[in-house]
C-alpha cells in the first residue's frame, strides 16, 4: 500500500512538472501573439470556443467534459491576463450569479466590476471604464430580461458571447427553522423561480423583491430572527448566512441566460448564432414577412421575443436569435432580405454558440 501510494505520487510529481512547463510554454506564447496583436483586441471569443469545442471532441477520460472546459477557461485566462487585465462589469455586488456567469465565462484572472443595476453595466462598458460586461437576458423559468432588451435596442454595444448559467437557489437564514420565517426577500426573478416551493413551504411568509439576491440576504439580516433571503450557495457563504433548505427553484434545469458585451464584432467560429431585433410594419401578414426570409435560405431560428416597442401603445419589437453568423453567405442574404420587408432591423452581434 505504502509503495504503491508512493509509486503514484512520484508519478503525478513527474506529470505536475510536465504541466507546469507545458502551461509556462503556453503561456510565453500568448504573451508572444499579444505583441503581434498590439493595438488589436486581446480577446478572441472565436478563437477561445474553437479550443474548447477541439478540447472536448479529443477528450478521452475520464475527466468529464465539463471539468475539461473549467479547466482550459482558466488556463486561457491566466494566458489572457498576461497580455492585457480585462475589466469585466456585471450586475453586483459580489455573490451574485451575474458574478458566477462572469466567472464561467472569463474564468478568475480578469477585474470584475460591480455595478448597481443592469443600465449601469450597459453604461459602465459604453463609457470604457469596462472592457465587457455581461448581463442576463433570459432564465427558463421566468423568461425575458425586459430591461436588458430594451438597453440592448438603444445601445451601440454589441453581443459578443453568452453563458448559460444552472441557477440553484437556497433558502438562507439565521431563523431558528422554517416555522420562524414570516418574510421572504429576494429578486423577483428568483422569488418567481421558487413559487410553488414558497406556496408549499412558507405559505403565509411575506414575499418582498430586492434589488439583487445580496441585497435580499442583507434585508433579511436586520430582521434575522424571523426574515430569509433565497440566494445561491455562493451569496450564503459570502455573508456566512446559513442554508435552511437547498434547490428550492421550483425547475431542476433553471438556467439563466447572459449575454456578453462589448465594444467588438466577433468573427466566426464555425458554430455561431446572430442576435437582431427588428419591427414590423403595422399590416396584416407583416410578422409572417418577416419570417419568410428566413425559411427561404433555410436559417432557423431559435428565439423569438417580442417586446413593446415605447415608440407607440400596442406596438412591439421582436428580438430573434438565429443559427449562424451574420457573415456566413446564408445568413447575410436572408439578413438582406429581412432588411427589405422589416420596417427597422438591428444586428446585435454574431457570437460563438454555447451549453
Ligand atoms: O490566440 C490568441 O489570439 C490569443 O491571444 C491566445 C488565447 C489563448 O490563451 O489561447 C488568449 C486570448 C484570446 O482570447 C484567444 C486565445
Amino acid at each position: 500500500m505504502g509503495e504503491e501510494l508512493k509509486e503514484y505520487r512520484g508519478q503525478i510529481d513527474r506529470i505536475d512538472d510536465d504541466l507546469l512547463r507545458l502551461l509556462n510554454q503556453r503561456a510565453a506564447l500568448a504573451r508572444k501573439i499579444g505583441h503581434v496583436k498590439g493595438e488589436s483586441t486581446v480577446l478572441r471569443p472565436e478563437r477561445e470556443a474553437q479550443i474548447l469545442q477541439r478540447m472536448v471532441r479529443n477528450n478521452p477520460g475520464p475527466l468529464p467534459d465539463q471539468s475539461i472546459t473549467q479547466l482550459f477557461v482558466e488556463i486561457m485566462s491566466h494566458c489572457r491576463a498576461l497580455e492585457t487585465q480585462l475589466c469585466v462589469a456585471y450586475l453586483g455586488p459580489s455573490g451574485t450569479f451575474s458574478q458566477e456567469a462572469v466567472e464561467k465565462r472569463f474564468g478568475h484572472a480578469v477585474l470584475g466590476k460591480p455595478c448597481n443595476s443592469i443600465d449601469d453595466v450597459f453604461h459602465t462598458v459604453e463609457s470604457g471604464k469596462a472592457n465587457y460586461g455581461v448581463v442576463p437576458v433570459e432564465n427558463s423559468t421566468e423568461g425575458a430580461i425586459g430591461r436588458t432588451l430594451d438597453l440592448l435596442l438603444q445601445s451601440h454595444l454589441k453581443v459578443c458571447g453568452e453563458v448559460m448559467l444552472p441557477v440553484h437557489q437556497c433558502l438562507i437564514s439565521r431563523a431558528a427553522g422554517l416555522s420562524a420565517i414570516k418574510r421572504v426577500f429576494s429578486h423577483a426573478q428568483s422569488l418567481g423561480q421558487c413559487q410553488s416551493w414558497l406556496n408549499t413551504h412558507l405559505p403565509a411568509a411575506e414575499r418582498i423583491a430586492a434589488g439583487s439576491n445580496t441585497q435580499a440576504i442583507l434585508l433579511s439580516l436586520e430582521k434575522h430572527a424571523d426574515s430569509a433571503a433565497i440566494a445561491g450557495v455562493m451569496a450564503a457563504a459570502n455573508y456566512d448566512v446559513p442554508v435552511l433548505a437547498e434547490n428550492i427553484e421550483d425547475d431542476p434545469r433553471n438556467t439563466t441566460r447572459f449575454l456578453v458585451i462589448g465594444d467588438q464584432e466577433v468573427a466566426p467560429s464555425g458554430k455561431d448564432k446572430t442576435s437582431l431585433v427588428m419591427s414590423a410594419p403595422n399590416r396584416s401578414g407583416a410578422v409572417y414577412d418577416l419570417l419568410a426570409p428566413l425559411a427561404r435560405h433555410d436559417v432557423s431560428m431559435t428565439r423569438l421575443e417580442s417586446r413593446p416597442a415605447r415608440s407607440g401603445i400596442w406596438e412591439y419589437v421582436f428580438f430573434l436569435d438565429i443559427e449562424g453568423h451574420q457573415l456566413e453567405p446564408k445568413v447575410a442574404l436572408a439578413l438582406d432580405e429581412l432588411r427589405q420587408a422589416a420596417a427597422f432591423v438591428k444586428t446585435l452581434g454574431s457570437y460563438p454558440v454555447t451549453t
